[in-house]
C-alpha cells in the first residue's frame, strides 16, 4: 500500500513550532516510505481564515525544505462535504437539532447537578415532524449531529497505543453548524477518504474527535486510516503553543532570531524522543533514524536557547558555499572562504557575522593596557608583508617571542585585544590574514582603523 499523509493547518494566524513538529513528522514518515505528502489548508472557517496565512504556511514550509506533492483547500470542496452530509442523512446517521447554546448549557448544568456526565441527551430524535416545524416557523435554523453508534470504539495509536472510547460517553458531534457550515470532524473524513490518505498523524487535541471520526468513516465507507496522535508542545512554562502566539511563530524565529532551517528540523526531529539532539545537514539525514514509534507521550517544552546552541553548532560546521549567497543578501558581499572559516565558530546565528565583519573590515578602537603598547610597537614592526595566510600568524608570534621573551596570555592578550578591540573571538591564526596588514599596523600602534 503507498502512504499518504496530509499535513493540515488552518490558515487562521502564523504556524508556530508546535505545527512546524507535526508538519515534519508527517513528511519524514511518508518520504522514508516513499510516500506522499498532502498540504490541506483547513479554511471552512471564513470569518478567521486569511489569505496572507495560507501564504505564509507555504512560505514557511517551504524555508523548511518541506515539500508537498499535492495541494488541497477545503473551501474548494464544499460541495463534496455537502453530498457526505446528503448521504448520512439518507441512512439515519445525520440529524437535525434546535437547541440554542443557551438551552445546551442549560442540559449541561441540570446533568452536572444530578451527577451526570455532559452528553448530549438526543432530544432532537424524538422532535415529530410536525415539532421540527414549528421550530422553524419560529426562525430557528437546524445543526445537524451525527449519530454515534453504541459500544466500543477502537484503534491503534502509533504514538499512544491501543486507545478505547465507550461511544455512549461522548456527545454525537455537531457536523453541520446552524449557518449551513460543516465542521472539522466531517470535512477531515470527507478529504481523508477522498483524497486517499493512509495515516493521519497530528496534535492529541484531536484524539477525542478520533472516536467519532472513526465511525464516521465508517458510516461513509471509506477505508480507516492510521492514527498518531502526538503530545502538544508547550512553552518552557508549560503552557500549549498555539497560532495566537506569535513569538514562536516560524517567521519570527527565523527573521527574528535567526534560526536555520535545519537547526529547527533537527531539534523537532528529537525532541520528545530519547534520542539526543544533533547536528544535522539536510532532511535526508535525519531520514535514517527517524521513526514514529519513539515519540514519547508526555508534552515535550520547546527551549529556543536549546535550539540555538543548536544553530551556533550547525553554523560552526557549515560550508562557505552554503551560506554565500545569503551572505551577500545581507549585504556583505567581501565575506570569502576564509572570512567564513575564520568567525564560522565564534556565530550563534548568521547576523552574527555582522559583528566580525565590523571588526575585520569596519573601524575598531583597539584595546591597549598600559603596559603593552611598547610591546605592541614592536609587534608591528615585525609583521611579516603580505600575502599571508594561516602560518603567518605562527611565524610571526614566534618571531615576537624571541625578540621580547613574553610567552602565552602576555603574549597573546595584548595582540587580540589591539588588533579586534576585544577579549575574545575567533582564532586569532585565521582572522589576522583576514584583517591585513594595513589595518593590523594601525591598531598595534593604538589607532582607531
Ligand atoms: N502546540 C502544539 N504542539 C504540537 N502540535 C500542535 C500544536 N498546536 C497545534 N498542533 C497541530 O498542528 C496541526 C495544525 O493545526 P491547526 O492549524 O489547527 O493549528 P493550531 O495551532 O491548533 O490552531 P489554533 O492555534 O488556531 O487553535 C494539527 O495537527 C495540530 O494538532
Amino acid at each position: 500500500m503507498s502512504v499518504k499523509v496530509r499535513f493540515a493547518p488552518s490558515p487562521t494566524g502564523l504556524l508556530q513550532v508546535g505545527n512546524a513538529r507535526i508538519a515534519l513528522v508527517n513528511w519524514l514518515f511518508a518520504r522514508k516510505r516513499g510516500g506522499a505528502v498532502l498540504l490541506r489548508l483547513d479554511d471552512t472557517d471564513r470569518a478567521r481564515s486569511r489569505a496572507e496565512y495560507a501564504a505564509a504556511i507555504e512560505a514557511d514550509l517551504t524555508w523548511l525544505g518541506l515539500t508537498w506533492d499535492e495541494f488541497a483547500r477545503q473551501s474548494d470542496r464544499m460541495d463534496r462535504y455537502d453530498l457526505a452530509a446528503a448521504r448520512l442523512r439518507e441512512s439515519g446517521r445525520l440529524y437535525p437539532c434546535y437547541e440554542t447554546a443557551e438551552e445546551l448549557e442549560q442540559k449541561r448544568k441540570l446533568q452536572a447537578a444530578r451527577g451526570r456526565p455532559p452528553v448530549y441527551d438526543r432530544a432532537a430524535l424524538r422532535l415529530e415532524e410536525a415539532d421540527r416545524e414549528r421550530l422553524e416557523a419560529e426562525g430557528r435554523r437546524p445543526h445537524w449531529r451525527f449519530k454515534l453508534e453504541g459500544g466500543e470504539v477502537a484503534w491503534n495509536d502509533l504514538v499512544r497505543g491501543r486507545q478505547t472510547f465507550q461511544a455512549g460517553s461522548v456527545s454525537d458531534p455537531v457536523l453541520i453548524r446552524e449557518d449551513g457550515r460543516p465542521l472539522y470532524t466531517l470535512t477531515s473524513v470527507v478529504d481523508d477518504i477522498e483524497l486517499g490518505v493512509t495515516h493521519v498523524m497530528r496534535g492529541e487535541d484531536h484524539v477525542a474527535n478520533t472516536a467519532a471520526q472513526v465511525q464516521l468513516f465508517q458510516a461513509l465507507d471509506g477505508d480507516l486510516p492510521a492514527f498518531a496522535h502526538l503530545p502538544l508542545l508547550t512553552d518552557p512554562q508549560g503552557r500549549k503553543l498555539s497560532k495566537r502566539e506569535e513569538d514562536l511563530s516560524l517567521q519570527a524565529l527565523r527573521a527574528d532570531v535567526g534560526v536555520e532551517a535545519m537547526a529547527l528540523n533537527a531539534y523537532l526531529a528529537k525532541l520528545g524522543t530519547s534520542d539526543p539532539i544533533e547536528v544535522r545537514h539536510d532532511l535526508q539525514a535525519l531520514l535514517a533514524d527517524f521513526d514514529i514509534g519513539r515519540f514519547g507521550r508526555a508534552a515535550p517544552k520547546f527551549d529556543t536557547d536549546e535550539l540555538l546552541r543548536l544553530n551556533a553548532r550547525l553554523l560552526h560546521e557549515t560550508p562557505f558555499e552554503a551560506v554565500s549567497q545569503r551572505l551577500s543578501e545581507m549585504g556583505l558581499d567581501d565575506v570569502d572562504a576564509a572570512f567564513w572559516a575564520a568567525v564560522r565558530g565564534n556565530v550563534e546565528r548568521l547576523a552574527d557575522v555582522r559583528d566580525w565583519h565590523a571588526i575585520c573590515r569596519g573601524e575598531v578602537e583597539p584595546m591597549i593596557g598600559d603596559d603593552d603598547a611598547e610591546f605592541l610597537v614592536t609587534a608591528a614592526g615585525l609583521l611579516p608583508a603580505e600575502p599571508w595566510d594561516e602560518e603567518t600568524w605562527g611565524r610571526w608570534t614566534g618571531a615576537l617571542k624571541q625578540e621580547t621573551g613574553r610567552k602565552g596570555a602576555k603574549l597573546f592578550k595584548p595582540l587580540r585585544k589591539a588588533l579586534t578591540g576585544r577579549e575574545h573571538g575567533p582564532e586569532l591564526r585565521e582572522l589576522l590574514p583576514v584583517i591585513g596588514r594595513a589595518r593590523a599596523v594601525a591598531r598595534l600602534h593604538g589607532r582607531r582603523a
